[in-house]
């Protein structure tokens, strides 16, 4: 069976000081009910950074000024492969709402561990933790 194609996904880890934001994901959502860092799929003919520029838009109503690259995971779940695109975005205008309806929390980084994310987040918290310590 041919390898199902690789869904990129632009997400941001939006930083306030030391504070995160992180959402909730909908009950019907692929991993429903867990926390994400907002984002979304990259369209065709989009760069990742223009992708989370309007994904960052449409969820939160928020205009992303900078961002950089945090880190790249690759996760197989049993009916989708993932590559996440991760974005380090504390430039922005706008007070983040969920556009969506999804409840939003500002945490502190050190908390982050006491939250569900999606499988293929593992990584992610770490990261945070080690670049908000450079
Ligand atoms: N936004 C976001 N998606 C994630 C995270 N972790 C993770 O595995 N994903 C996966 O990435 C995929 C695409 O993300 P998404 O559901 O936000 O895509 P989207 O905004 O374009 O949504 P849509 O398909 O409802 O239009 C989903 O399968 C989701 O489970 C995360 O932290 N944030
Ligand atoms: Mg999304």
């Amino acid at each position: 069976m041919p390898t199902p194609e690789t869904i990129l996904v632009a997400v941001a880890v939006i930083a306030k000081g030391t504070k995160i934001l992180i959402a909730k994901r909908a009950a019907e959502q692929h991993q429903g009910d867990k926390w994400e860092y907002p984002g979304g799929k990259v369209e065709a003919g989009e760069s990742v950074e223009q992708a989370l520029v309007r994904e960052l838009d449409e969820e939160l109503g928020i205009k992303v000024q900078s961002q950089q690259a945090l880190l790249e995971i690759s996760h197989q779940y049993p009916e989708k492969t993932v590559k996440l695109m991760v974005q380090w975005v504390d430039e922005f205008d706008g007070n983040p709402v969920g556009r969506e309806n999804q409840p939003l929390r500002w945490v502190e980084a050190q908390d982050l561990p006491s939250f569900t994310f999606p499988d293929a987040n593992g990584p992610i918290t770490e990261a945070i933790v080690a670049r908000l310590r450079c």
